[in-house]
């Protein structure tokens, strides 16, 4: 209790805040209508459903869980009990990522062939988060891709997935992946996914195919020299030219479409467009996710379209893959679907 009172002084606002002595305490008060969790990878399935069990309705962090079984159970149960579950994935939700997302949807680098993306901190792991810290902590889900990878597959899903019709949205068909653990604790320190998706040709004329790279590394950074001086850390390349974001990939502030030289028969062939979207250093960003939920729950949505219930569990299933093609499995208590309500 004393921790909560601390905290809630420590913000020197003026406040309605109220403290509790537990999370039970929490969700048993009848004047919280929605959760926020932001506890380790680890506890999320515990939390999530401790709160929907006690009919709150919850955001919360990403990745919402360690694996996709516990994503569905989650789900269903939001479902049973007709309560709001969505994961924080904040750049979803960002402005930048509405008007990429609009640019690509009205065709500007036509049809999306490749899609890279880099989400890499340049830590030097041991001096950075020791052992115990919640990121290369096994017992606490760490690891770099349910971490930052999952940045790397968001804008991925955006860019192949999400920007379809609900009917045409298709998981990715092919997934490889390499890890690196961590030699003292287990976890990836890096990882890196190739994916294949099926993409509609122009016409419908044949079947093409997209292909993706996400990176993820703890260990190297995206942008080891500041500035974006080593390029952008996303690429959205399609027939017509590509658009490139710079910034880390979960909090990018700048876009530039670059349509190709070569294609006159296009207005503006060859042309390069930037736009930036700076994000104040006082605030993090994460108001527009917050808005989304207010949004929904105004409406009686119990999911967002932004970032539905089976896009956010087909990330979560490539990440399940390439954690079984490198061979990183988390403690069992923390992949149960096991609800302890104690
Ligand atoms: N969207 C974004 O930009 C970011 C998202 N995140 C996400 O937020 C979540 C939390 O990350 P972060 O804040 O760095 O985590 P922390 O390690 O700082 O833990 C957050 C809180 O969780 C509780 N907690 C910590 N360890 C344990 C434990 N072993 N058992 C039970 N409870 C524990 C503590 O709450 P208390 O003090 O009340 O005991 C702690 O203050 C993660 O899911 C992460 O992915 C994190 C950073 C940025
Ligand atoms: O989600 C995240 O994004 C921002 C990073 O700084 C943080 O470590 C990570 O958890």
């Amino acid at each position: 209790m004393d921790k909560a009172h601390s905290f809630i002084a420590g913000l020197e606002l003026p406040t309605t805040c109220v403290p509790y002595d537990s999370y039970g305490g929490l969700v048993s008060d009848q004047n919280v209508d929605v959760v926020y969790i932001a506890t380790p990878h680890s506890h999320h399935y515990q939390h999530v459903m401790l709160a929907l069990v006690s009919g709150k309705h919850v955001l919360c962090e990403k990745p919402l869980t360690v694996n996709t079984n516990q994503a569905k159970v989650l789900c269903d149960e939001a479902r049973k009990r007709n309560r709001f579950l969505m994961e924080a994935m904040w750049t979803r939700f960002l402005p930048i990522t509405k008007d990429v997302m609009n640019e690509i949807c009205r065709g500007t680098v036509g049809e999306v062939l490749r899609v890279l993306v880099d989400t890499g901190f340049g830590d030097e792991v041991e001096k950075t988060w020791g052992t115990e810290h919640r990121m290369p902590n096994k017992a606490l889900a760490g690891g770099a891709l349910l971490d930052l990878g999952i940045y790397s597959l968001t804008w991925i899903f955006l860019s192949l997935y999400h920007v379809l019709p609900m009917p045409q949205r298709k998981p990715p068909t092919a997934i490889a992946a390499q890890m690196t653990l961590n030699y003292l604790t287990g976890a990836d320190e890096a990882s890196s996914i190739l994916l294949t998706f099926p993409t509609t040709a122009p016409n419908n004329i044949a079947d093409w195919k997209s292909q993706a790279v996400a990176l993820t590394n703890l260990r190297v950074s995206t942008d080891p020299g500041g500035q974006n001086s080593a390029g952008p850390s996303i690429r959205i390349q399609g027939t017509r030219g590509e658009v490139q974001l710079d910034g880390p990939s979960f909090r990018p502030e700048r876009h530039r479409i670059i349509l190709r030289h070569d294609n006159t028969q296009v207005e503006g062939s060859g042309s390069v467009r930037e736009v930036n979207h700076p994000i104040s250093p006082d605030i993090k960003g994460m108001y527009w996710e917050a808005d989304e939920v207010g949004r929904c729950l105004r409406d009686g949505k119990i999911e967002s379209e932004l970032l539905p219930w089976d896009e956010m569990t087909a990330v979560m299933n490539v990440m399940d893959e390439a954690r079984r093609q490198g061979g990183l499995s988390y403690p069992d208590e923390i992949e149960s679907t096991i609800y302890s309500s104690s």
